[in-house]
């Protein structure tokens, strides 16, 4: 772990979709060098805190978020923040893989298009190439450019989706459960490539899988009800953790 000035600070968030209160008071560190893994039982508030951390909250009607997120120090709901910007700089991975209907260079092309990241097609050709290889899918699909998404197995639609996120130079990754609709082969090929990202993106990800945690990151935050219970070095969480209410779900007590 390094001592580099967070990339991501969230301080004091809360979130409530009309009465219902969400997320209480929420104070965290995201850091570049690290894929910060977040865990805890099924409703604690683990994917609506990932979400406030783009304003993807912000396309729920009910939900209400509060406190103060900043992304290398600026307030990310600033009445001035871009939010097409914000997200595009803060991209996500969601739960389902969802290609767009589209083909597998459009799926990729899209984002650099719209933010005017390409002046020509060979630039937008060496994006997509190279969005595809980091996502480490390339090999598979170089052959078959043109074809729809959607036609592409599980795993290889959600690396799409990485690459699609990552085509925007984003610098930071948020991942909702990327392998809970996945087999455990793609499953792996999807933490190799989290291994390989990281460093180079800062990477959040959600998930119900403590062993995946352990394996992908290298701090986890543990949240139950709604808040967050412990946050630290995810060797510390899982060895040795500080508070009961960690070690009873790690212990598989509850959960
Ligand atoms: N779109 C929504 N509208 C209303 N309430 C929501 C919405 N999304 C989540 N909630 C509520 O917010 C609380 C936290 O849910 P959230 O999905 O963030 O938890 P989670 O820890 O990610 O759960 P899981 O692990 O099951 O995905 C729950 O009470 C849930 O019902």
């Amino acid at each position: 772990m390094s001592n580099n000035p967070p990339k991501m600070t969230a301080s004091h968030v809360d979130v409530s979709y009309g009465t219902n209160h969400a997320i209480r008071d929420v104070s965290i560190d995201v850091y570049r060098e690290d894929v910060t893994a977040f865990i805890g039982p099924s409703g604690c508030g683990k994917s609506t805190f990932l979400r406030s951390l783009n304003r993807m909250n912000d396309t729920i009607p009910t939900a209400r978020v509060s406190g103060d997120i900043r992304l290398d120090g600026e307030d990310i709901y600033a009445r001035e923040m871009d939010v097409v910007q914000l997200r595009a700089r803060v991209g996500m991975v969601f739960q389902k893989p969802n290609p767009f209907p589209k083909s597998i260079y459009e799926n990729v092309a899209y984002g650099p298009k719209i933010h005017g990241l390409a002046q020509s097609k060979g630039e937008l050709d060496r994006i997509v190439e190279r969005s595809l290889t980091r996502a480490g899918l390339w090999n598979e699909v170089k052959d078959r450019l043109s074809d729809p998404g959607t036609a592409l197995s599980g795993g290889q639609q959600q690396r799409l989706c990485i690459a699609r996120a990552i085509a925007v130079d984003p610098e930071v990754i948020l991942m909702d459960e990327p392998c809970s609709a996945l087999d455990p082969v793609a499953t792996a090929r999807i933490e190799e490539l989290i291994h390989d990202l990281r460093g180079r993106y800062a990477i959040v990800i959600v998930t119900h899988n403590m062993q995946q945690a352990a394996r992908v990151s290298q701090r986890t935050a543990f949240f139950h009800l709604g808040q967050l219970i412990e946050y630290g070095d995810t060797s510390d969480i899982f060895t040795n953790p500080r508070q009961e209410r960690t070690k009873d779900y790690i212990t598989g007590r509850y959960g």
